[in-house]
């Protein structure tokens, strides 16, 4: 049977073999859920970058650069990392190049794999239907924060292994673990996710709206995937 596994930080992916594997990274505050809600408003093309100076070089070319560290809009740039960013209406068509603390770097990281794949629970359940018939093996890579584990990125790995459980059987203890701590919290994200230190650190941002917005799930039918430096959105 074909596996799925959980990395619960990039600093662990050494340990996985990334080779002919489908790896679906996922930065719910606020990366991957800022990603697939541009592509949903109409944006064509994103660009993850590692740092702020090839954000910039972008910029110069003409993409609009999000650029965030530590929460906030690096100076400089035109946007940040919300997600009510890229639901502004002037955002249909652009192109954009972004660079985030922990998101960005998670997918530079993953490039090994056979696909890449952008997760939320934003598209949760398009990544289902398209994940459950495919013959590859599954690692969902949790950016994490600094390096270190974060609930919300396991959360939403916990929703997507046990979502395809019946067709995956679980590579290890990580996306056991997930699952049972997603069971738990998934009948009241916010209340769960309101200790995590990622909700706290982004609350002293007055940015609480925008988590509550990261953990609806399902609402848009799309998945962002890496083709060749650019993210661009399967049709
Ligand atoms: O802006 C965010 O949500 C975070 C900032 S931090 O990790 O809390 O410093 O960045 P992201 O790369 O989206 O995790």
């Amino acid at each position: 049977m074909k596996n799925i596994d959980v990395c619960l930080t990039p600093e662990l992916l050494h340990q996985y073999n990334l080779e002919n594997k489908i790896v679906v990274v996922v930065d719910i505050l606020r990366a991957t859920s800022c990603m697939v809600s541009g592509f949903s408003n109409g944006v064509t093309e994103i660009i993850p970058v590692s740092t702020l100076e090839e954000c910039k070089a972008l910029q110069e070319k003409g993409y609009l650069a999000a650029a965030e560290r530590n929460g906030s809009k690096a100076e400089g740039f035109d946007l940040g990392n919300s997600p009510f960013e890229y639901l502004d209406s002037k955002m249909k068509g652009e192109k954009v190049a972004v660079t985030t603390t922990n998101g960005t770097l998670a997918i530079n990281k993953s490039l090994a794999a056979k696909e890449i794949l952008i997760g939320a629970f934003l598209n949760l359940n398009a990544l289902v239907e398209y994940l459950k018939n495919k013959e590859e093996d599954i690692i969902i890579l949790c950016a994490g924060w600094k390096g270190k584990f974060n609930l919300e990125d396991t959360l939403f790995a916990g929703a997507l292994a046990h979502q395809l459980k019946e067709d995956f059987q679980f590579a290890c203890d990580a996306p056991l673990a997930a699952e049972a701590m997603y069971l738990t919290a998934k009948k009241d994200m916010m209340n769960y996710m309101r200790d995590s230190s990622h909700a706290k650190r982004l609350s002293k941002l007055n940015v609480v709206k925008d988590i509550e917005f990261c953990v609806q799930e399902s609402i848009y039918d799309i998945i962002p995937y890496l083709d060749g430096k650019s993210l661009r959105l399967k049709k």
